[in-house]
């Protein structure tokens, strides 16, 4: 490889930066008798899945909130997950949570999402939260999109009037960082890319943020992107070779900021997980006075 020019975003470093903080703020609810518990809903035994769930569960002992699991076979029914929902949306010891996506195929994703209730929706995909996000209303946000802001904001990399192009209109990433970032708090200027973009390269190469969101190895290339931009590599594909990114090696040597995967976006993915589920202890905390 050439010649890396691009300062590294560092997700690992910034997401304990993040742990620190939680870490005070959650001893400050003991002290007030809350304990923040973190739910999973977990369907069937993919291996990449539970990898997922059970980091999720070790960032939770790091900073003291209660991990609450729930692991259902691969063949459960939809009546069967949707007790598992009630459950939870129940349960006082559970602050907030999230059903691990995909599910398999026999069940209604979306009627799931639905189902949980929206104070409780840890990963801010449920469509009340959507919705509030689109009115600019408080709401918890979804925890990629808040980790790509955090990253860039951590780094000082300029948003205000910058031209931000996602590649993929993804429910968890695209989507959402599209509305993140045209909010009047961030106001940069978006385009969302997907398989119909008649030319990918082009609108890439106008970019001074790229965020890489479609779960193509290696789509955003080096020739595509416009010296000293800022690279945001955040797909993630499970190849023969392991796991691969969106974004191409030789990207480091044009971009002037890079977020790798691994060691990116992804840890900050899971600490504003955490983050949505504190602050919504600390709301109810509020409340009781
Ligand atoms: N690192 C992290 O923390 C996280 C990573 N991810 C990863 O991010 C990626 C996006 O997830 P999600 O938001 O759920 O999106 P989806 O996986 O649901 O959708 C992918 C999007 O990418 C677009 N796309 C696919 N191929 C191309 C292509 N060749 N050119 C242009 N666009 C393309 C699709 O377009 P179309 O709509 O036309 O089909 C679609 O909009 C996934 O790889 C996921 O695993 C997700 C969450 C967290
Ligand atoms: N309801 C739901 N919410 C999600 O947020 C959700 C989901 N379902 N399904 C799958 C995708 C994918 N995703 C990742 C989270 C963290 C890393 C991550 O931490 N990656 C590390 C490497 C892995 C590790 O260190 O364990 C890194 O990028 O450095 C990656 C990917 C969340 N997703
Ligand atoms: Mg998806």
């Amino acid at each position: 490889m050439g010649h890396v020019t691009a300062t590294i975003l560092d997700g690992k470093a910034t997401r304990d930066e993040i742990f620190e903080d939680l870490k005070v703020r959650v001893s400050a609810l003991k002290d007030k008798g809350i304990t923040p518990g973190l739910g999973t809903v977990l369907v069937g035994d993919d291996p990449g899945s539970a990898a997922y769930v059970r980091g999720k569960h070790n960032d939770c002992a790091k900073v003291g909130i209660t991990s609450i699991r729930r692991d259902l076979p691969a063949d459960i029914t939809q009546e069967k997950l949707d007790a598992t929902i009630d459950e939870l949306n129940a349960n006082p010891d559970c602050t907030g949570y999230i059903v691990q996506l995909p599910v398999p195929k026999q069940l209604d994703e979306n009627a799931a999402l639905e189902r949980i209730d929206p104070d409780k929706d840890a990963d801010g995909l449920h469509p009340v939260n959507l919705g509030r996000l689109v009115l600019g209303k408080e709401a918890p946000l979804p925890c990629t999109p808040r980790g790509i802001l955090h990253l860039l904001r951590r780094y000082e990399v300029p948003i205000e009037g910058a031209h931000v192009v996602v590649v993929g209109r993804g429910v968890t990433v695209g989507r959402p960082i599209g509305l993140l970032f045209t909010r009047r708090s961030e106001n940069a200027t978006v385009t969302l890319c997907h398989t119909r973009t008649r030319d990918l390269g082009a609108e890439v190469r106008r970019a001074d943020i790229v965020i890489a969101a479609a779960g193509v190895p290696g789509l955003v290339t080096a020739d595509m992107v416009k010296p000293g931009a800022a690279v945001l590599d955040v797909g993630v594909s499970r190849t023969e070779d392991g796991l691969r990114g969106d974004v191409a090696a030789d990207v480091a040597e044009v971009a002037g900021f890079l977020s790798p995967n691994p060691g990116g976006v992804g840890p900050l993915t899971r600490a504003f997980l955490l983050t949505n589920v504190v602050e919504r202890a600390e709301r109810v905390a509020a409340s009781l006075g």
